[in-house]
């Protein structure tokens, strides 16, 4: 049984054209922490989200914003080489429509550190973000925003974003390889302000957002980026986070936003995959390595038929369970 990262990097160089990612970032769980809550900001390093979301956007009134940005700017360089459990710990700006990007970044900048992730709400079209990259640039200064690890997870929330999403995910994703900004690894669904976009009311069932959620997930996954699914604003209904999680994963999503520490472990455990699944994605990976090298594309497998696209999918479930593990965040 292979268990280390560099054992999948193994396994996936042996398969030509299997997608690879220098450092893969599991994101099962995304929680948003208010940075206008110093008690809250303070439990960082012990929040075992996978993703901690140091929160400037709608989670701040606008009064507290100026001292949400001066807490989240001494947290960066507070937490930088600090232990802490997240995988990620990223800072969700305030969007470019709300004309307040350029005051959070001009704070931000005075921090010596950047975050894991700038995560940017409410991308509408492509002209977002070159806006988004002359503003990083103008506030920090080109060098510090080019070539760096720092990557981007933004926020589709809207009906034209939505009807827009490959155009504005490929602009996002050529803006990386033309100028080395930030590398886009995850699009987060909005689904509260997209209800609020589209005039839909609020269900615990969520049918309002079928559509919504098919044609996201649909998006992120045909340009290789993670898919984060809708908040759960009912804090005290474990059941049915529980099912809104389980129905995300089954359709494809990589992860799920929340907003309280009580929603992780559950948004967590639904994320993993079980080890049934595990052991099913591990020995298709070995049995496919062997009838590659014996000329088969496809092959029987448990009853099944066998080919590439069934790989890949095995890969993804490796490479979030071994990174899972080496980081011993069951
Ligand atoms: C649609 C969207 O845009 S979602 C994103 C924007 N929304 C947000 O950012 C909201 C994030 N969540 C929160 O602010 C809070 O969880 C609230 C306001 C919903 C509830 O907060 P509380 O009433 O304090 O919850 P509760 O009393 O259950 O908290 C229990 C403990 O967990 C802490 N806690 C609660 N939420 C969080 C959080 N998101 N991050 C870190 N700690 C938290 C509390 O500080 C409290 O700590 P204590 O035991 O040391 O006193
Ligand atoms: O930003 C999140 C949302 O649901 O809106
Ligand atoms: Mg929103």
């Amino acid at each position: 049984m292979r268990s280390s990262l560099s054992s999948v990097r193994q396994l996936s160089s042996a398969f030509q054209g299997v997608k690879e990612s220098a450092r893969y970032v599991p994101r099962r769980a995304l929680l948003y922490v208010p940075a206008s809550s110093e008690k809250m900001l303070a439990k960082v390093p012990s929040i075992h989200a996978d993703s901690v979301v140091i929160e400037l956007e709608d989670g701040v009134a606008i009064a507290a914003k100026d001292t949400a940005r001066k807490n989240a700017a001494a947290a960066l360089d507070k937490l930088a080489g600090q232990p802490r459990k997240a995988f990620e710990i990223g800072v969700r700006v305030n969007s470019v429509s709300s004309g307040m990007m350029e005051d959070d970044l001009r704070v931000l900048a005075r921090a010596q550190n950047l975050p894991d992730a700038f995560m940017i709400p409410k991308v509408d079209s492509p002209e977002d973000l070159a806006y988004i990259f002359d503003t990083f640039k103008k506030e920090y200064t080109p060098s510090r925003v080019t070539d760096t690890k720092t990557r981007m997870v933004m926020w589709i929330e809207s009906a034209r974003a939505l009807l827009d999403m490959p155009r504005i995910v490929s602009t996002a994703l050529n803006l990386h390889k033309s100028t080395g900004f930030f590398k886009l690894d995850a699009v987060v669904f909005g689904s509260d302000d997209y209800c609020a976009d589209i005039g839909a009311t609020r269900t615990s069932e969520g049918l309002e957002n079928l559509y919504a959620r098919q044609r996201f997930v649909a998006c992120c996954k045909a340009f290789q980026v993670q898919a984060i699914d809708s908040v759960y604003i009912d804090l005290k209904d474990e059941e049915g986070l529980r099912k809104y999680s389980e129905q995300g994963r089954n359709w494809g999503f990589t992860g799920k936003q929340t907003i309280h520490p009580s929603q992780v472990p559950i948004v967590q455990s639904s994320f993993l995959p079980s080890t049934e699944r595990i052991e099913w994605a591990r020995e298709l990976a070995e049995a496919y390595g062997e009838h590659q090298k014996e000329g088969k594309g496809a092959f029987s497998f448990r009853g099944q038929m066998i080919d590439r696209p069934l790989l890949l999918q095995a890969m993804n479930i490796i490479q979030l369970d071994e990174a899972v593990k080496e980081a011993g965040k069951q």
